[in-house]
C-alpha cells in the first residue's frame, strides 16, 4: 500500500510532498546523532531493528539518516526531510525529535510494527514535513484504583499512546475501591486498600511500590510523556478510610467497596487528622513526581459541604504548592478560590459550567475532558460489551468532530492547556480491554490536540485512520473495528 507524506496521525501542520523523490532504507542504512541527540537516535533505531532485521548503527559520522537539534524551533516542534539521498530530521528538543520520529515510523509501510523481519522494502515517500502541536498538554487517563494494572501493563500502553504524540498521562491512583500508591508514612493504605479483594472486579491485590511508581515514571520520561499523579479528594476515599478509620467522622471503619456508586465518602474538613493525611500523601507523591503536576481530584464531593468543600480545597492547594508542584483537579476545584497556577479539568457533559467559566476570569487554564466526547469508557455501541453509558455512546467521529476551544462558553483557545481523554476501569478487566476502550478513538482526541483547528477533516482522517488498522494488527494492539471507519 503506497503511503502519501501526509498520511500520518495527528495530521502534521504542513505537508510538502516531492513524487520524484523516495528513500529506501537498507542494510547499510546508519543513524547519525549528536550526543544530545543520541537517545532518540538509539530509540528510534530500536523501533526500526525488529521488522527490518538492519543493524542500524547509531554514529556520529555520516549516515543517511541524521537527527540534529535546532534551538530556534519549539520544543516539541520538528522539521522532516525525506530526499533520495536519505532523511534529515531536525527538533526544537529531544522531545521533537521524539515526535518526529512517531511520524517518520507511520511513513514506513505497516510491517515496521512487525516484532519479527519482515520482507518488504522500507521505502519512505519523499518531500518535507514542518510539524508543532496546537496544544502543550495532550492526555490520555489511565484508572487503576478500580481496576489494577501492572507496571509492565502501564508501560505498553505508554508505548502505543506515544505513536500519536500524546504527551501526558495522568494515573488515577486511589479512589473508593483501592489505594494504588504506596505512602511510606500511612503503610495501611496499600497493605489494606492496595491488597486482597480491591477493586470493582475485587480482583486485588494491585499496587505501585515507590519504585514501581519510579520505574514507570521513568519509561513514561523516556517517551517524553510526563505523568501526572492523581489523588483523589475530599471524596471518592473509601478505600483510604477502609485503611485508616480516623480519616472517617466517627472513627469507625466503613465496609470496603467493590461496587461503582459514586459520592458517598469524604474526608473530613474539620479534623486536623485529615490535613496530616494529605500533607504526607502530597510530600512523598511530590517526590516521586518529577512533573509539574499534582492531580488532587476533587470531583463527585456529593458527601461533602459545600462550605466543608471550600475549605478543605483552600487548605490542600497550598499544600500542593509547599511541594513545588501546580495543582490540577477537576473542575468542581473551581467553586473554592484558586490560584492562577492551579488548572481545572472540565469533564461534564453540559453546555455551559459556571466553575470552570470562573476558574478561567481567575486566570486559570482549562484542560477539556467532556465526557460526551472523550470519556473512552463510553461506550462504543449499545452492544458494547464494555464501557459506561452515561454521557452517551461515543464512537469516533463523535470524539472526532468537536473543537475544546468551541465546547465551553468563556472558555477560548487561550484559556485552555490542552485536551485529555480519560479511561475509567470499572468495567475492564485486562490490557486487552484498555486497548479496544482506546483505539481508535484515542488518535481522534490526539489530533484535536496537536493538528491545526483548522485542518480538521473526518474523511481524511478515517482514511488515514483505516490505514492504520494494520499497524495495530502487527503490533499485536487490539482496538475496535468502528463501523464508522473503511479498515483496510
Ligand atoms: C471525573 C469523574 N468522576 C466520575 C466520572 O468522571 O465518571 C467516571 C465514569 O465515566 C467515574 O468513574 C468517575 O469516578
Amino acid at each position: 500500500m503506497s503511503r502519501e507524506l501526509g498520511d500520518v496521525i495527528p495530521a502534521p501542520v504542513e505537508v510538502r510532498p516531492d513524487a520524484a523523490a523516495r528513500f529506501t532504507l537498507d542494510a547499510d542504512t546508519a543513524i547519525g546523532a549528536a550526543l544530545e541527540a543520541r537517545k532518540v537516535a538509539a530509540y528510534l533505531a530500536g523501533i526500526l531493528r525488529p521488522a527490518t532485521g538492519f543493524d542500524l548503527p547509531v554514529t556520529d559520522g555520516p549516515a543517511a539518516i541524521v537527527l540534529r537539534l535546532d534551538p530556534s524551533l519549539g520544543e516539541e516542534e520538528y522539521r522532516l526531510e525525506i530526499t533520495d539521498g536519505g532523511v534529515a530530521l531536525t527538533g526544537g528538543a529531544p522531545a521533537g525529535l521524539f515526535r518526529g520520529v512517531q511520524t517518520l515510523r507511520q511513513l514506513l509501510p505497516a510491517e515496521i510494527f512487525a516484532t519479527v523481519p519482515q520482507a518488504v522494502r522500507w521505502t519512505l515517500p519523499g518531500g518535507t514535513i514542518a510539524d508543532r502541536p496546537r496544544f502543550a498538554y495532550r492526555g490520555a487517563m489511565l484508572d487503576v484504583a478500580r481496576h489494577f494494572f501492572t507496571v509492565a501493563e502501564v508501560k505498553s500502553h505508554l508505548d502505543t499512546l506515544a505513536q500519536f504524540k500524546i504527551n501526558h498521562l495522568h494515573l488515577h491512583l486511589t479512589d473508593d475501591q483501592g489505594w494504588r500508591i504506596e505512602i511510606e508514612s500511612w503503610p495501611k493504605l496499600t497493605a489494606i486498600s492496595g491488597g486482597d479483594g480491591t477493586g470493582v472486579d475485587g480482583a486485588g491485590p494491585g499496587f505501585y511500590t515507590r519504585d514501581d511508581y519510579a520505574e514507570i515514571v521513568a519509561y513514561a520520561a523516556s517517551r517524553f510523556i510526563v505523568i501526572v499523579p492523581e489523588i483523589d479528594m475530599p471524596g471518592h476515599v473509601n478505600a483510604a478510610q477502609v485503611a485508616y478509620p480516623e480519616l472517617t467522622a466517627d472513627g469507625v471503619a466503613p465496609p470496603q467497596r467493590t461496587d461503582v456508586e459514586v459520592g458517598y465518602s469524604s474526608l473530613v474538613a474539620g479534623k486536623e487528622e485529615t490535613y496530616t493525611f494529605v500533607d504526607d500523601v502530597l510530600r512523598e507523591v511530590a517526590a516521586l513526581t518529577p512533573g509539574p503536576w499534582l492531580h488532587i481530584g476533587g470531583d463527585e464531593a456529593q458527601a461533602t459541604t459545600a462550605e466543608d468543600y471550600r475549605t478543605f480545597i483552600q487548605r490542600v492547594l497550598p499544600l500542593v504548592a509547599k511541594y513545588g508542584k501546580s495543582p490540577v483537579g477537576w473542575h468542581e476545584m473551581a467553586a473554592a478560590d484558586l490560584p492562577p497556577t492551579a488548572v481545572t479539568q472540565f469533564w461534564r457533559i453540559e453546555a455551559t459550567d459556571d466553575d470552570t467559566a470562573r476558574a478561567v476570569a481567575g486566570g486559570g487554564k482549562v484542560i477539556m475532558s467532556p465526557a460526551d466526547r472523550t470519556y473512552l469508557d463510553m461506550k462504543y455501541a449499545d452492544d458494547s460489551p464494555l464501557g459506561l453509558d452515561w454521557a452517551g455512546l461515543l464512537d469516533v467521529g463523535k470524539a472526532y468532530e468537536w473543537d475544546p476551544a468551541e465546547r465551553l462558553p468563556g472558555v477560548g483557545e487561550q484559556a485552555l492547556l490542552g485536551v485529555e481523554a480519560p479511561l475509567w476501569s470499572e468495567t475492564l478487566r485486562s490490557l486487552t480491554d484498555v486497548q479496544t476502550m482506546t483505539f481508535p478513538r484515542l488518535p481522534a482526541i490526539a489530533e484535536i490536540g496537536w493538528s491545526p483547528r483548522g485542518s480538521r477533516d473526518w474523511e481524511s482522517f478515517r482514511r488515514r485512520l483505516a490505514a492504520y488498522g494494520p499497524r495495530w494488527t502487527f503490533q499485536g494492539v487490539a482496538f475496535h473495528r468502528s463501523p464508522e471507519v473503511p479498515w483496510a
